[in-house]
């Protein structure tokens, strides 16, 4: 291939892979391939400077502005970092910024390179007043209600500032050794916003409870919920943000290491992880430190960043088109190992998802013993050519459980076995189907499939849904085994008769040590007695004043969580009202699309489910909503369509909705012909907005509306 051609196809290729992770929050190939192949095309462009395209990746910072939020332009460009994955470029790089100060003296300030999505905040007279993406780095989206919802960042910032900013709620400073310099009247703090690991597994299991596609990884779940409309849902994603850098017009600070220290002691979250080292073996012994302890942090990280200390000396190497020279970024590879793969077998999950479970000969990786891994479904055995007896490649990422990446054909012997698929689930023995579209195999006995009717009763005893908790911890495990229930409705009927004294105890886990050896662990008894036959008893007894909108959510249809059942509820009041609903109705309900209006109406025409609503209305639960009881407030409204966009001075979401409702107004799903008015909201969805203008939908304020309810 000639290298204009590969120059050409590489330029291409990246752009592709840029598009779809900036744009897109998707990976289409991991980190390392889309590195190795930038580093091509760097070399091939170094050699041919003619060849070079217009448009090639090693030019520009990857990602672009979007249409849907307003454009901002950086102060100060935000740009991308120089990365590597080998320590001889560390020296390189070490020499470079040696000979650029000309053998003055310099220190390091190492940093983790958080795997998350840069942000950029602006503080005037020390209120946030905007933040923002990095964009093509030149210009940004605007996604200052987005960057809001994070609650570790400081939305007014309180100390000392410079002349001309009155702070009253702040003693003036005492004079120290050294002073805390003033806070400048504008500047910017730059970080990188991600989702904790802890938070990305919350939204994980209540995805997979209600039958969700889970979120990919915590980084592009991240860029993905910033770019979001709603800042409502944002802030229902617990976003953070760890700060690494300050930027102002004046001098304020003379190194990076005192800019970290007092933005840290301004409020902002700064990772403790920096450490400032004297010279480059230094920075080595921090890479090693943090090759398996990055591990422990509550994120993601995908290397180390290098920088040098002083900012005067930070100004005399300056920068690149792309990145400055006074940084660069360590990349760690993925942990990866390899180990035999020994047998394969099958879990059936909540929503009936079989996923194929690699059982390998143990191994260390990235400091814990593995001896499961992750192969995700069949088309990915299938993928990977893996076979049983194969030796295998694992790695870990962020997840809990790593995953099998590829086969060592090279040590591949005659002794391997194909893997086999079961054609029936193996918890049931159900015939497994695959849904048009999905990877995955599922069992459809979701009603009887053991660990699937134990997620059913998981999922109705949660706090949001029926809130019995007290049967948590293996309880409900012991009534289905003791054939006390079999449908959560038969809770209903459980007696003190029926519970007392039931035991039940549960063979040992075995314990896994760090060599790979194994214990046996500690057998558990579940008993009970009259305390907690009482505790169960009361804790049904109140669930049935739990409200509609958790009794709906408890029903445990695929796709309706808590935020679709309190929309489901909000419009129609009952759930006789829902049940008899068609399905373009549903359909319309804001925020319910048509695919949860299928899921929903499918499941109230099944028999079985019709029925299983009927025993748990006898037994008393909540049918009705008590707030869509509320008076009808005048007809002022009425024939009228409405549809809202952004945020209110008198109302919330709700309470708008109510309004409307209460005075004879209708609610629409979106900008269409049929829509009367579009109420307009401070921070409105410029999307919404322009459709109105294309439809000549007339757009009102907050307060036109008021006056029109009289
Ligand atoms: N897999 C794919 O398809 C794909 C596509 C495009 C980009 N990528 C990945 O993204 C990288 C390019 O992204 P990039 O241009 O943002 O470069 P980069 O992520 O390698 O480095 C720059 C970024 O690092 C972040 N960062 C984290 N911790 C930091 C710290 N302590 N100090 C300063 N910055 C810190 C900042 O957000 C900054 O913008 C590629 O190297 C590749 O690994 C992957
Ligand atoms: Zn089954």
């Amino acid at each position: 291939m000639s290298a204009q051609t590969r120059i050409q196809e590489l330029t291409d290729r990246l752009n592709y892979y840029n598009d779809q992770y900036y744009q897109h929050s998707r990976s289409v190939v991991d980190d390392f391939t889309f590195d190795k192949l930038l580093e091509e095309l760097q070399q091939l462009e170094a050699q041919y400077p003619e060849l070079r395209q217009p448009d090639s990746p090693t030019l520009r910072v990857g990602g672009t502005i979007s249409k849907e939020f307003p454009t901002v332009y950086h102060r100060f460009p935000m740009l991308s970092l120089g990365n590597t994955y080998s320590e001889a470029d560390l020296i390189e790089f070490d020499n470079r910024v040696r000979k650029g100060l000309n053998g003055e003296a310099y220190e390091y300030i190492c940093e983790q390179k958080f795997d998350g999505v840069a942000l950029s905040m602006t503080y005037e007279n020390g209120v946030l007043v905007q933040g923002a993406t990095r964009g093509d780095g030149v210009r940004g989206d605007d996604i200052t209600n987005n960057i809001r919802t994070i609650r570790t960042l400081p939305l007014k910032v309180t100390g000392r500032f410079a002349a001309g900013v009155a702070d009253e709620s702040t003693p003036p400073a005492t004079p120290a050794a050294e002073p805390t310099p003033a806070i400048p009247s504008l500047f910017e703090v730059r970080g990188e916003g991600f989702l904790p690991l802890a938070e990305f597994e919350r939204i994980n299991r209540e995805r997979e409870d209600i039958g969700e596609p889970l979120l990919a990884n915590p980084r592009n779940a991240a860029s993905g919920t910033f770019k979001q409309q709603d800042s409502g849902s944002v802030a229902k994603r617990r976003l953070d943000c760890y700060l690494y850098s300050f930027l102002s017009d004046e001098a304020v600070f003379k190194t990076h290491e005192e800019s970290l220290v007092r933005m840290a002691e301004w409020g902002f979250n700064v990772s403790p992880t920096w450490e400032k080292c004297a010279d480059i073996n230094a920075v080595m012994a921090y890479i090693q430190k943090w090759d398996t302890q990055r591990f422990t942090l509550p994120l993601n990280t995908d290397g180390i960043v290098i920088k040098v200390n002083r900012y005067d000396q930070q100004r005399e190497l300056g920068f690149t088109a792309k990145s400055p020279r006074w940084a660069i970024a360590y990349k760690f590879k993925a942990a990866g190992a390899s180990t035999t793969l020994n047998s394969v077998s099958y879990q059936v999950g909540r929503t009936g998802a079989v996923t194929p479970v690699a059982h390998l000969s143990p191994v260390l990786l990235a400091g814990t013993v593995v001896k499961r891994a992750s192969l995700h479904n069949a088309n990915e055995i299938a993928r990977l050519g893996v076979m049983l007896g194969d030796t295998v490649f694992v790695e870990k990422g962020g997840e809990i459980i790593p995953k099998v990446t590829g086969v060592d054909l090279s040590q591949r012997t005659d002794a391997v076995q194909p893997i086999t698929y079961p054609t029936e689930c193996p918890a049931c023995g159900t015939p497994l189907v695959r849904k048009e579209g999905e990877a995955h195999f599922y069992c459809t006995n979701d009603k009887h499939c053991p660990p699937q009717r134990q997620a059913r009763f998981e999922h109705f005893i949660q706090r949001r849904a029926m809130n019995i908790e007290s049967l948590g911890e293996g309880k409900i495990e012991l009534l289905i085994d003791k054939g006390l229930v079999e449908s959560p409705a038969d809770l209903y009927d459980l007696t003190n008769e029926k519970l007392l004294g039931l035991e039940k105890t549960y063979p040992a886990a075995p314990l896994i040590h760090d060599d790979g050896s194994e214990t046996p662990g500690k057998a558990r008894t579940v008993k009970f007695g009259q305390k907690t036959v009482d505790n169960i008893l009361s804790a049904i007894e109140r669930s049935k004043s739990q409200s509609f909108a958790n009794v709906l959510f408890a029903l445990g249809i695929r796709y309706v969580g808590n935020t679709t059942a309190d929309r489901l509820v909000a419009y129609f009041g009952s759930l006789d009202a829902l049940m008899a609903a068609p399905l373009d109705t549903l359909a319309g309900v804001p925020d319910v699309g048509p695919r949860i209006a299928e899921s929903a109406y499918a499941w109230f025409q099944d028999a079985e489910n019709r029925q299983y609503i009927d025993r748990l209305r006898a037994a008393g639960l909540q049918f009705v909503s008590e707030k869509k009881q509320v008076a009808q407030e005048s007809d002022s409204l009425a024939g009228k369509t409405f549809l809202y966009t952004g945020t209110f001075a008198n109302f919330s979401r709700e309470s708008l909705e109510e309004r409307i409702a209460a005075n004879g107004g209708k609610l629409l799903s979106g900008v269409s012909k049929k829509l009367n008015y579009l109420i307009v909201g401070e921070n409105a969805g410029p999307s919404k907005v322009q459709k109105a203008q294309q439809l000549n939908v007339p757009m009102i304020s907050e307060d036109e509306f008021v006056a029109m309810l009289g």
